[in-house]
């Protein structure tokens, strides 16, 4: 079969997960939920306060001066002039939420304003605006804040002002830089082509993306503006006697912290509280709202992948003393708010010197997080190896000091992904890039890895590769930056290329062209490829071997013309049959039906069985094993040996 006759496999949509709800995933976050009870508790107070019995907060009992908490009629003591502390503290946090809410809510309101017009609008509008902020900026914010105040005059809400006024550039800056990358998306111009006008683009767009943003920045400050009010009442330049808010109730208390500390203590303790509960229920609300954080937690992903200590002692296949690179039961799964994801499971190849393996399946199947845990390079968390052996030249990959593992990276076994304008630094010159992966592994200088860097570019069949290494990545086209990632690829002469489709991107042509390319390579270095592609073609015309993927595992492997010939699993058979072949329209199309399983959720049994044309009862009764047909060929089917 060429690669003009071979069908490429289908893409089916994941199924779609059944995530756990806001509330649920909330709930997990034990900080955010702490923070929202402190929060909640002190906001129920203080709006309940007119309804409370409480004395007036106001009202002076001379005898009671400075009494003690736990005096009878003053459960948290009283102040200077005998009124009532705990009547004070709940009317006055009431106000300081009041006015650092609004303040908040009004910075947050004109500073997106302004930043969604300058992102969106650009040139003169943007220069005028953000000169504008940056002027605001110029000075320190809370010296600005005094400075409003003191030409308003001091009182409440002139210090509302001053605070919603100093903090509009926060608001600005982070949404206009936002604006900026979401108006070069190609849905706005989608949109922009639909006959849509400035106001629907704005708000249908813009806006909704932007929201997460906003609300995290607004839930992350609130709590800042509440303290930078107290600050200007502790001051005297806010809340006026003989109204109270936290910050003019611990100024006053000031020269008292000697003889009576608990009129300073207990506003600083509510301030404290009430900030810890803000910023808690912010980092909360961050998480939830950021896909990428939905795990709990800042996601930093590590160097390398975790492996568990006991991974290795686990994998009971040996491997193949002769291979190049030898899986063996390799499992790694992703641990996402109490959910374990399989992504791949039980996997084992081998790879010989100078090989090409192709590995081929459906969308999430677990083809790139096989590639990737070769390397160490799937994050953690949430990603982690939990079993298995990855042997290259002998030495286990998943046992290496990281030192060790990062000088195989790029230099013996390097990476070639389906995106290179994503993985190319745009800041940098193609020439440099590639020069500096020779200078990291191989200790040239300059002028020699950019030569050689040069004459790689050149191998890859990119014209005026001199003139070209001056280039920066968005010069290039799609098809010249794939050559660029195969020239980094093979800077060091590495003995397996891993190329996570690295077609899938480009036009036909261009793609026989690396094909045809990488083919040479293989031919002249003797490099070893670990090609992951959805294409059957492309694995007919490059590939020695092929693994298919369903749901994390293998479920069937062998050399590719007899797997072609004769595929042993319905799910390889389906996913020959499902897609048209050039020169034979009579040819029935024949969809596999369904979607894969999810990987948190496995099916008993086999884990194509729901989709399966010649299932039976017993694929469902039992874990399915791998069936070695003959040497180097294997089908996770318990009918493979039918005829
Ligand atoms: N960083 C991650 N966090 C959580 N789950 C992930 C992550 N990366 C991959 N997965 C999950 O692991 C599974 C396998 O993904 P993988 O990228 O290996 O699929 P694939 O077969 O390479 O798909 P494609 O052909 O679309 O690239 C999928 O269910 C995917 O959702």
């Amino acid at each position: 079969m060429t690669a003009a006759e071979a069908p490429a496999v289908a893409e089916t949509a994941p199924r779609p997960s059944q995530r756990p709800g806001w509330w649920a995933r909330l709930r997990r976050n034990h900080l955010a939920v702490l923070g929202l009870a402190i929060l909640a508790a002190i906001v129920l107070t203080a709006v309940a306060a007119p309804i409370l019995p409480l004395p007036d907060p106001n009202a002076t009992d001379l005898p009671a001066r400075l009494a003690a908490p736990f005096t009878p009629g003053h459960l948290l003591g009283a102040d200077q002039l005998g009124r009532d502390m705990l009547s004070r503290i709940v009317w006055g946090t009431r106000v300081s939420l009041a006015v650092g809410a609004a303040a908040a809510l009004a910075a947050a309101l004109v500073g997106s304003l302004i930043g969604i017009v300058a992102g969106f609008y650009g040139r003169w509008v943007d220069t005028v605006l953000m000169r504008a902020i940056d002027m605001l900026m110029a000075f320190p914010y809370l010296l600005l804040a005094l400075a409003i105040v003191a030409a308003l005059g001091p009182g409440l809400l002139n210090a509302l002002f001053a605070i919603s006024i100093v903090n509009v550039p926060f608001f600005a800056r982070s949404v206009r830089g936002v604006t900026l990358g979401l108006v070069r998306r190609d849905y706005v111009d989608a949109a922009r082509l639909g006959g849509q006008g400035d106001l629907s683009i704005l708000t249908g767009e813009i806006l909704p993306n932007l929201l997460p943003v906003i609300v995290i920045t607004l839930s992350t400050t609130l709590g800042w503006m509440i303290l930078e009010t107290a600050g200007l009442s502790f001051l005297g330049l806010g809340a006026q006697p003989p109204q109270a808010d936290l910050g003019s109730m611990l100024g006053e208390a000031r020269s008292l912290v000697l003889v009576a500390p608990h009129v300073a203590l207990i506003p600083g303790l509510v301030i404290l509280l009430l900030v810890i509960g803000i910023n808690l229920v912010g980092d909360g609300i961050r998480d939830l709202l950021d896909p990428r954080l939905r795990s709990g937690g800042l996601v930093r992903p590590g160097a390398a992948t975790e492996v568990a200590p006991d991974a290795g002692s686990l994998a009971g296949d040996p491997p193949d003393p002769a291979a190049l690179l030898s899986v063996r039961n390799l499992s790694t799964h992703f641990l996402l708010g109490g959910e374990r994801y399989k992504a791949a499971d039980d996997v084992s190849f081998d790879l010989a010197p100078g090989e090409c393996l192709g590995i081929v399946g459906e969308s999430g199947s677990g083809k790139s997080v096989t590639a990737l845990s070769i390397l160490g390079l799937v994050p953690t968390p949430p990603g982690r190896i939990v079993k298995g052996h990855i042997r290259y030249r002998g030495r286990d990959l998943l046992c290496l000091p990281l030192s060790e593992l990062q000088e195989l990276r790029g230099n013996r076994i390097a990476c070639i992904f389906q995106d290179p304008l994503g993985t190319l630094n745009p800041l940098m010159t193609v020439g440099e890039q590639i020069a500096e992966t020779i200078r990291r592994h191989q200790g040239k200088g300059r002028a020699d890895a950019m030569a050689r860097a040069i004459e790689l570019m050149d191998r890859v069949r990119i014209p005026d590769a001199a003139g070209r290494a001056a280039s920066y990545p968005h010069e290039l086209s799609g098809g010249q930056r794939q050559r660029i990632g195969i020239a980094m690829a093979l800077a060091n002469d590495p003995d397996i290329i891993i190329a996570d489709e690295p077609t899938t991107a480009l036009d036909v042509t261009i793609q026989a062209e690396v094909l045809d390319l990488l083919r040479d390579l293989r031919r002249e270095r003797d490099t070893a490829l670990l090609f992951i592609t959805h294409d059957f073609g492309v694995v007919s015309d490059l590939c020695d071997r092929v693994m298919v993927m369903y749901a994390g595992r293998v479920v069937e492997t062998g050399p590719v013309a007899e797997v072609l010939r004769d595929p042993r699993h319905p799910y390889t058979r389906r996913l020959l049959s499902c897609v048209p072949v050039l020169g034979r329209p009579e040819r029935a199309l024949d969809a596999i039906p369904g979607l894969p399983p999810a990987v948190n959720r496995l099916p008993r049994g086999c884990h194509f069985a729901d989709r399966c044309d010649r299932v039976i009862d017993r694929c469902r009764a039992a874990d399915v094993e791998l069936d070695p047909l003959a040497p180097g060929r294997a089908s996770r089917c318990i009918r493979a040996r039918e005829a």
